[in-house]
């Protein structure tokens, strides 16, 4: 696209937003530990049972989500993090089914750097301009069915763009299986286990306590599956933000 017309999709595009939040930092896997700007979108195709963000999912919440315009978007975020370039995360909800083209053109364009957080079900062109893709496929646990096919899709539309890795969440045996599963058939990417948190509250309550000792019986039973399976490529991370502050949103 040359730049005139990025600059007239930028001014026409707006995005169903849920939250826009940070600087805090990346709670889960490849990028653990970063200062973040997320940027929820709301509306999924998936509906886990332990969706710990149904606040941007389910239909109820849907008064609650903004068409934001990519300016005004663009303008939180550069007031969030003071003007300072970030990784700016976009997660959702399912943010592949919102057009974010524009949106990661604009703070390219300010030196900022983007990552994705899907489930890996709907591909997009714009992948290709990510900094970071995070695939998430989804374990029995989930009650949600793969599509390796549309997974493959995005992996495709990535190409060589983004560096590509894999997030599973794993609560029992059955996950497990998938995850080493899912890693086999994508033996290049880097593969990140996260014990599942059991206790997604009401969306509306950040008082809402977490199981974190359930967590870190999981955390220990993975690493121990790991080292007995000699499956050294795999690293192990809990949700770090959970560990902090439970399930409160905008941390
Ligand atoms: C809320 S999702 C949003 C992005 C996208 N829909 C996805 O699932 O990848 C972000 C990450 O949180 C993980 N997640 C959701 N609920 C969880 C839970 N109860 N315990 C652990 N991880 C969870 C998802 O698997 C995903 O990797
Ligand atoms: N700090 C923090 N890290 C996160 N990593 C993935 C998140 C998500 O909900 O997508 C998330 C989140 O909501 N907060
Ligand atoms: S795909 Fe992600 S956002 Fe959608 S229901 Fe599952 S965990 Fe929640
Ligand atoms: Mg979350």
């Amino acid at each position: 696209m040359t730049a005139a017309r990025q600059k007239s999709a930028a001014k026409d595009t707006t995005i169903r937003i849920s939250e826009i939040f940070g600087p805090t930092i990346q709670g889960e896997g490849l990028l653990i530990g970063l200062p973040t700007v997320f940027v929820r979108t709301g509306g999924c195709d998936y509906r886990c049972s332990w969706c710990d963000t149904l606040h941007a999912v389910d239909s109820d919440y849907r008064d609650t989500w903004k068409p934001m315009p990519v300016d005004a978007i663009w303008q939180e975020v550069r007031r969030l993090s003071g003007g300072v370039p970030l990784t700016v995360s976009l997660s959702g909800g399912n943010p592949a089914i919102q057009p974010l083209g524009s949106l990661i053109a604009k703070g390219h364009g300010e030196g900022y750097r983007f990552a994705l957080e899907t489930q890996g079900s709907i591909a997009k062109n714009w992948f290709a301009d990510l900094d970071h893709l995070v695939l998430s496929p989804k374990p029995p646990s989930s009650g949600m069915g793969t599509d390796w096919q549309a997974f493959e899709d995005c992996l495709a539309a990535a190409g060589e763009g983004p560096q590509v890795a894999l997030k599973i969440v794993v609560f029992d045996d059955a996950d497990y299986a998938y995850a080493k599963a899912a890693s086999a058939r994508f033996p290049y990417l880097p593969v990140y286990l996260q014990p599942g948190n059991h206790t997604p509250p009401p969306p509306d309550d950040d008082d809402a306590r977490v199981d974190i000792d359930g967590v870190m019986e999981r955390m220990l039973w993975l690493v121990d599956k790991v080292s007995e399976d000699r499956w050294f490529s795999a690293r192990v991370l809990p949700q770090l933000h959970v560990l902090l502050w439970g399930n409160k949103r905008g941390v």
